[in-house]
């Protein structure tokens, strides 16, 4: 299969994970035969370093003609910590999502296991923890009016939602649960926010489509809660943009770490698969960052392109280096291994370099997820 990749490396660790996966998709394509070729673009405070435009119109350009896109991550302190900033690079991520329609967002959010140990809950919660959250990605109040007083002391940023933009994601979310438990959690604010009562309406009405799978609705304060209490409850959970953003990253500590959860975003134009973290600044350049979040993205996008073995593959190698302790920092903070030897080898791994007994067992995760 030959097929072309626009990879963004951004800001932060973004280019240093990012990297192991292209060496993964590389020794994905040696394995089996295909070919994958790069087209390497600029976003984040790098493109505004070297551009003055966090979302250069050739990065645009590139993701909008290629097969699928690789990114890794965008932000920088001086940004963060500049609150008159003109331009921003996290403007270049809202936009990217905005052209390609990337209007879903999937998280899916896996238990590894050997890395019990790291969860705040007891080995019997995480029983049976699996789920995927459906995050709406470019409306909500991340895309709404943004406003600020002249005198600088009142601000607001509106929060918008037309029912268009709730159906279409609520659809993938509803096909997604009927092809696991049949189970769909609507995580909303509808006791207080207008725009949570429309997405309420809306999945109430789909759900008459839909009559195997069984929907529950709970509020955001109470999911933040059961998310960590009863996780094993959850199997496709639909959310708006921003109750998306932020239960997803309390997720992960579920998992054990940020570094560990990908995603894929899709629409209705070339998809976008990268990891939940963002770009770990005071990791930068340390060769410590985990870059586990970043291939298990990779994984997804060949997922998407229907490479299922290839996909299932690099999932083995990514549960064997956790098995048998070949970890990051953040997993280990005694005895680890570095960003890029943990790439290295899952390399050999897919390569077939290292002899190991670790039972080759199909892990299906995120599998059914985006096809
Ligand atoms: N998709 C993106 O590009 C995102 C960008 N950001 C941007 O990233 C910058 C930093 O934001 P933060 O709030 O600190 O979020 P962050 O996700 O970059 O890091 C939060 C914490 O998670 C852990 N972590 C994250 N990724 C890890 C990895 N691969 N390996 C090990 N540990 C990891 C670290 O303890 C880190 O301090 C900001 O400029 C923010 O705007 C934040 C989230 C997403
Ligand atoms: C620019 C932010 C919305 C990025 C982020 O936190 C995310 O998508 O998870
Ligand atoms: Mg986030």
């Amino acid at each position: 299969m030959n097929k072309n990749i626009t990879v963004i490396l951004g800001d932060g660790i973004g280019p240093e994970v990012t990297q192991q996966s292209v060496k993964i998709l590389n020794a994905v394509a040696d394995q089996f035969g295909h070919k994958f070729t790069y087209d390497y673009q600029l976003m984040g405070a790098i493109a505004i370093d070297k551009t003055g435009n966090p979302l250069p119109d050739e990065t645009i350009a590139s993701c909008l003609k290629t097969d699928a896109v690789l990114f890794g991550a965008i932000g920088d302190p001086k940004y963060d910590n500049d609150p008159n900033a003109k331009v921003r690079p996290e403007q270049g991520l809202l936009k990217i999502r905005k052209e390609l329609n990337l209007f879903t967002n999937i998280r899916p959010i896996t238990i590894y296991p050997t890395l019990s140990h790291l969860s705040p809950l007891k080995n019997e919660k995480l029983q049976g923890v699996d789920f995927l959250i459906y995050r709406e990605l470019t409306g909500g109040i991340y895309f709404g009016k943004k406003s600020k007083s002249e005198d600088g002391n009142s601000a607001s940023d509106d929060c918008t939602y037309s029912s268009f933009e709730i159906e279409r994601v609520a659809k993938l979310a509803f096909e997604a649960a009927q092809k696991r438990q049949k189970h769909l959690t609507l995580v909303d604010k509808a006791n207080v926010l207008e725009t949570s009562r429309l997405w309420r309406k809306v999945v109430q009405k789909m759900a008459a489509s839909y009559p195997d799978v069984t929907v529950d609705y709970l509020f955001v304060d109470n999911a933040a809660m059961q998310i960590i209490i009863n996780p094993a409850q959850f199997d496709v959970v639909l959310t708006e943009n921003m109750f998306g953003d932020i239960i997803s990253d309390e997720a992960s500590v579920l998992s054990g770490s940020l570094g560990l959860l990908p995603s894929a975003s899709i629409g209705d134009k070339t998809a976008l698969f990268e990891p939940i973290h963002g770009s770990y600044p005071q990791a930068a350049g340390k060769d410590i960052a985990n870059p586990l979040a970043s291939i298990l993205s990779a994984a997804l996008l060949l997922d998407y392109f229907n490479l299922t073995e290839e996909a299932n593959l690099v999932r083995n190698a990514v549960a064997w280096t956790l098995e048998k302790g070949f970890v990051s920092k953040d997993i280990d903070p005694v005895n680890n291994y570095s960003t890029n030897t943990i790439g290295d080898l899952i390399k050999d791994f897919i390569e077939n370099k290292i002899p190991t007994e670790f039972n080759k067992k199909t892990m299906e995760v995120g599998k059914s997820t985006i096809i």
